[in-house]
């Protein structure tokens, strides 16, 4: 359960747009890492690429050990088995139940027989919340719905990789919560390798063991969240923050007039800036009823100590 995806050296373009350059990570076997950055930036084409639908011109993605870029598209069509996709608007066939829907990988890759197939979509169902929706259509139901069905179809095939392309968009506060608490849950019950593409920054500060950075073409860092959540790197606190000021600007890019004047205006206050201990928020843990295995119990435990050192 759960795969370590290593990338080394990725570069991607389309004609002479290079989309992003050198990217070398590493997504530990069984955690949930988050890819932040402004619109624009590639976190899609990242996605893309992680699951051989688009080709890099260089570097390798080695997933428990095989370099996916040099595989043919018979032994990629294998591989992507192993990926569970949640697509931004769940990506559900609108004439299908959700039934039906969630069905759908098993009954085009396997060839498990109906009452086995049943006994599986609804134990996915039920891991969602949605037990009792069998028969509704994705256009009956709210987008949160949707995209809980999206992540039980996901699930179907008992994925070793997640990949979530902006889950909290189009949600309320309130759905992205309680999203962001079934993506912890799920992680403590299936232990498969999570990445989380969001522009949320309260889920990007919460949910993941890591987060990583994408901006001007290049991955500016990658580490346990900790590194970013009490990084000074201007790019990374004014994007946590939310922030107009700093090298991000309305066309991804500040041009160096505007950060001159910038830097009249505030001094070099956003320089010295320093993280404060709130920048640690505390880390959502799985909900009552969920069993933790070791991992989230240490996890638990260190918060429970960070707790302890704050009050
Ligand atoms: N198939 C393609 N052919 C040509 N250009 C593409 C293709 N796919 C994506 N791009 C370009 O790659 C760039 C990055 O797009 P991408 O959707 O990955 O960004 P993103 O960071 O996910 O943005 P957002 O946060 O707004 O979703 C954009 O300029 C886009 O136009």
């Amino acid at each position: 359960m759960g795969v370590e995806i290593c990338v080394e050296g990725l570069t991607k373009s389309f004609g002479d747009q290079v989309i992003w350059q050198n990217v070398s990570l590493t997504l530990p076997a069984g955690e949930v890492s988050v890819l932040l950055g402004p619109s624009g930036t590639g976190k899609s084409v990242f996605l893309k690429s992680l699951v051989g639908l688009l080709k890099p011109e260089q570097g390798s993605i080695r997933i428990a050990g095989t370099d996916i870029t040099k595989l043919r598209e018979h032994d990629l069509y294998e591989v992507r088995k192993s990926f569970g996709v949640l697509f931004q608007d769940g990506a559900l066939f609108g004439s299908m139940n959700l039934y039906d829907n969630i069905a759908f990988p098993l009954r085009e890759h396997t060839r498990k027989s109906e009452s086995e197939i049943r006994r599986v979509v609804l134990e996915k169902m039920e891991m969602v919340g949605l037990i009792g929706a069998e028969e509704k259509l994705p256009g009956e139901i709210s987008g949160g719905m949707r995209k809980r069905a999206g992540l039980a179809r996901a699930l179907v095939l008992d994925p070793e990789i997640i990949l979530f392309d902006e889950p909290d968009s189009g949600l309320d506060p309130v759905r992205v919560a309680y999203l962001n608490q079934l993506i912890v849950d799920l992680n403590a019950q299936i232990d498969a390798t999570f990445l989380i593409v969001t522009h949320d920054i309260a889920s990007a500060r919460q949910v993941p063991d890591n987060i990583g950075l994408l901006f001007r073409r290049e991955l500016v860092m990658f580490g346990p969240r900790e590194k970013l959540l009490t990084s000074r790197e201007p790019v990374v606190r004014q994007f946590l923050n939310g922030r107009m000021q700093g090298p991000i600007g309305m066309a991804e890019e500040k041009d160096a007039a505007t950060m001159a004047r910038e830097a009249v205006h505030f001094g070099n206050a956003l320089q010295k800036e320093q993280p404060s201990p709130l920048d640690m928020t505390p880390r959502l843990l799985p909900g009552p009823g969920i069993d933790r295995p070791p991992r989230w119990q240490a996890i638990a435990e260190s918060e429970a100590r960070r707790e302890g050192t704050r009050s």
